[in-house]
């Protein structure tokens, strides 16, 4: 038969059925809805409990009820309840007046390292429609089956420690000595954290035995319902345990089992080495008369002991130990380390580390794993006896030590590159090398100098087909396709863009009997600077004219004449004229040889000797006789020397090989990665080597021969005529210019102001003002006297002290320089005055 009442209902409720329910549901249960079984149950109890009770007790009907339907009409627990509610006897101090906060855990332990706790006193009122919130709080440990139970009856047992309404108590009087000695505050007190000890585990598989609400659903509050179906289920328990147990009282055998439960999680609350937080107060005011024995664990204030007084902790018997402040160690570092690291030795058991499965097993607790030597001690020790070390050698004294570096660091001459000292002169005859010439090329602006140059480099095969195409690509792209071959020895973008050359162009080819080197140079009279640098290198010179109508003729009045003179008193008697552009004029024969007569007279007036002057016919756009005779049919009047033929063979001067080494710089190249610092130029005399001193004049300073190069390649020596790349070190490159010349320290080339030269005038001379040229070294400086007219070819004096020197006209006169410069007898200078070359001569002594 179902049950219809709110009463039956409760009865059959299982406490997982709980969860359904609200507060609303009860309070509509809750009304008049008794059945007349309900209400003669009640009738009866009532007058079994005022039969029952002593006549001293006052109490009324509903009260009695009240309690019949709480202890489900259950008479003795009815009457057991309101005795002691109702008793005349006088209240105890289980309540306190003041409901305070209770302690925690922390601001226990804080107190014990003497840090004042912040209880916030207050008031609680802790109603049954709060049971469930207490029990979830206090009661929830696993591990509590039984202690469990009695949480749910002690509702007015909570963690904070304060009492309850007096009313709303109602099982107190069964458990006052759990109640009021076991705060379960203090449950987990000596329990570190992963260091449970094994009869401290709780069961998983605990039955819930109160009502959850919150978030296992329901209602936050605890119904009515499941706290009765609860205490009725506890009642069967109950039943159940007390057949086997002494019947003095059954509360007590409750308390009893509590007071085992305590003593086997040592809590000891009267032992005077127990939590330091347990105040004397607390002690000497016991809860319940009927509990006398149990004290109340720690008080909601707590009272710090003075650690002096405090005795030593007996290490025999358990204790409650206050925890450290500081944290105490993970479940990780508890297995790594077994303990924490400070706490003491003799506190280590096997429930201060977390147990593994096999740390039981008798070869574990048995092995030493450090009795023998690693696997790393086993390796390195065979390491050591395969490859022993040799016995050390004595060591110095510190002394000694350190002396031995301070002596390389002793200054001294001796050059960093080490000197071959090679006898070069030797060398240079054994090595058989072919003979050597340097040829400037000179002439007026674009009458082809470049262009012959490059059509002779071109035949040579030293620029192949392929670079010639690409200079070819490139000329047309900018519309200057006929400067293709030009290119080859103009490389700058300045050269290419204007189609003039502007500074000496050096390349190299070799013939069958001679390497050549040549010097291109500026044919326009604004680079004349460069022209006389490059002719100062020269063995020989190849003039090119034009043959092109009106273009001889205004070469004549330009750089033609100039820069033949020029050579000439720079010391060159060897003299190639290229009558180029020959295709332009049908290679006509009338037109060569009017060139050639006219260049003749010109230059043999300017002291060449006309033996020494050789006429070449050729076409260098076309390649016509310049590597290969000329082929077109009106040349057929012409069977001379090609171009090529003539400069083989050109005779060449004797090398002063012998000689105190005289460099004249030609350039200088400075920022080098591996060579900082480089200079290149014809070696006038003498030889130099790697390894050698160099003093760089007028600078006068020194230098260190690191490395040479001759046309690209390392070499490690180079003679007179040579134009060879010194890298050098030890010095810095503002000392060195173009221009400067580089000699034998032990021979050095003097510094002079003035001296006496030998000209041919170009122009009338007369004491003046002029600029001294020796290659492209230059001052400022004046023809201070006429000495003599001298005869051209024997050298004799004609007239002496001049008023004026005519062109034409050989003459000795003294030429006094602004400032010093390394000048020496047999040197070439040139003298100009207002862009014009005056006169060119010969030093001839230093004043
Ligand atoms: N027709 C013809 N033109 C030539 C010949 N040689 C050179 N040219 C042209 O003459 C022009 C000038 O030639 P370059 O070689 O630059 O003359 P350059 O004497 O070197 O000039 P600078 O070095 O500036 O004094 C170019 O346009 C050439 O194509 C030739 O044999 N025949």
């Amino acid at each position: 038969m179902p049950p219809k009442s709110g009463h039956h209902r409760a009865k059959n409720v299982g406490f997982d059925d709980d969860d359904g329910y609200s507060d609303d549901y009860l309070e509509e249960e809750e009304g008049d809805g008794m059945t007349d079984e309900d209400r003669e149950q009640l009738r009866i109890g009532t007058a079994k409990a005022r039969e029952a009770l002593d006549s001293s007790i006052t109490v009324s009907d509903a009260q009695i009820q009240e309690s019949l339907w709480h202890y489900f009409y259950d008479v003795e627990k009815t009457v057991a309840y309101l005795k002691n509610k109702f008793a005349p006897t006088p209240k105890t101090t289980s309540t306190p007046s003041k409901k305070q906060k209770a302690t925690s855990r922390f601001d226990q332990a804080a107190s014990a390292a003497g840090v004042e706790t912040n209880s916030t006193p207050g008031k609680q009122t802790t109603s049954h429609a709060q049971l469930g919130e207490i029990q979830e709080s206090t009661c929830t440990a696993p591990s509590l089956k039984s202690l469990a139970r009695q949480c749910v009856e002690n509702v007015n047992l909570s963690d904070s420690g304060t009492s309850v309404d007096e009313s709303s108590v109602r099982d107190k009087s069964l458990y006052p000595a759990f109640v009021d000695t076991f705060p379960t505050s203090n449950f987990f007190w000596d329990t570190p954290w992963g260091n449970v000890p094994p009869h401290r585990l709780g069961e998983i598989t605990v039955e819930p035995l109160l009502p959850r609400g919150r978030l296992l659903g329901g209602s936050s509050k605890p119904s009515k319902l499941a706290a009765l179906a609860a205490a009725r289920k506890r009642k069967q328990d109950e039943a159940k345990n007390v057949a086997s147990l002494p019947h003095e009282h059954d509360t007590r055998t409750e308390a009893d089992t509590a007071v085992a439960l305590l003593d086997r999680l040592s809590f000891k609350a009267k032992d005077t080495t127990g939590p330091p937080s347990i105040p004397k107060e607390a002690e000497k005011k016991p809860r319940h008369s009927r509990y006398p024995t149990r004290k109340r664990s720690p008080s909601p204030t707590p009272e710090i002991p003075k650690t002096e007084e405090r005795p030593p902790p007996k290490s025999t018997a358990p204790a409650i130990e206050f925890p450290d402040l500081r944290a105490p160690p993970s479940i990780f570092a508890s297995v790594l380390c077994g303990t924490s690291a400070h706490q003491p030795i003799n506190q280590i058991s096997e429930f201060t580390s977390f147990p593994l499965p096999y740390t039981n097993f008798p070869g574990f607790k048995d092995a030493n794993p450090f009795a023998n030597p690693s696997p790393d001690d086993l390796v390195l020790s065979a390491q050591a006896k395969g490859t022993k070390p040799k016995p050390a050698k004595t060591k110095k004294s510190n002394g000694e030590h350190l002396a031995a570096p301070m002596e390389k660091l002793a200054v001294d001459e001796i050059p960093r590159v080490k000197s071959k000292n090679l006898n070069v002169v030797e060398e240079f005859e054994k090595s058989g090398m072919k003979r050597m010439a340097n040829f400037v090329v000179i002439g007026h602006v674009d009458h082809g100098k470049s262009t012959l140059m490059g059509r002779l480099l071109c035949d040579l095969k030293v620029v192949d087909q392929r670079s010639l195409d690409k200079l070819r690509k490139e000329a047309e792209t900018i519309g200057k396709s006929s400067f293709a071959l030009a290119w080859v020895m103009d490389q700058t973008s300045e050269e290419r863009s204007r189609g003039v050359t502007v500074d000496i162009a050096t390349n190299y080819f070799e013939t069958e009997k001679t390497r050549f080197t040549i010097l291109d140079a500026p044919g326009h009279r604004d680079f004349i600077p460069n022209m006389i640098a490059g002719a100062s290198q020269a063995d020989f010179a190849v003039l090119v004219i034009d043959a092109s109508t009106n273009s001889f003729e205004s070469g004549l009045k330009g750089q033609t004449k100039e820069h033949a003179l020029l050579v000439r008193s720079m010391g060159v008697q060897r003299l190639v004229v290229a009558v180029n552009k020959m295709d332009t004029v049908s290679w006509s024969q009338e037109r060569f040889e009017e060139i050639s007569q006219q260049m003749g007279t010109f230059l043999t007036t300017a002291s060449f000797s006309a033996k020494s002057i050789t006429f070449i016919p050729c076409a260098g756009l076309t390649g016509e006789n310049v590597t290969k005779k000329v082929e077109d049919p009106n040349a057929k009047w012409y069977t001379g020397e090609t171009l090529i033929e003539a400069l083989d063979s050109s005779e060449i001067a004797k090398r002063n090989i012998g000689k105190p080494l005289r460099l004249t710089i030609g350039d200088v190249f400075r920022g080098g990665i591996t060579n900082p610092v480089s200079i290149s130029g014809r070696i006038d005399a003498g030889s130099v080597q790697v390894g050698d001193i160099i003093l760089a004049m007028p600078a006068n300073e020194t230098a260190a021969v690191k490395a040479i190069e001759l046309e690209n390649e390392p070499v490690d020596w180079a003679v007179a005529g040579q134009i060879p790349t010194l890298h050098l070190t030890d010095i810095d490159p503002v000392h060195l210019r173009s221009g400067d010349i580089v000699c034998d320290p032990k021979n050095a080339v003097k510094l002079i102001k003035s001296f006496t030269c030998k000209i041919l005038a170009f122009e009338h001379v007369l004491p003046m003002s002029v600029e001294v040229f020796r290659g492209r070294l230059q001052a400022e400086g004046k023809v201070k006297r006429l000495v003599a007219v001298l005869n051209k070819t024997s050298g004799d004096i004609i007239k002496n002290k001049p008023r004026i020197v005519k062109p034409g006209e050989v003459a000795r006169v003294i030429v006094e320089l602004d400032r010093e410069l390394p000048l020496e007898p047999g040197t070439r200078v040139v003298l100009r005055e207002g862009g014009n070359t005056v006169a060119a001569g010969l030093l001839e002594v230093s004043i």
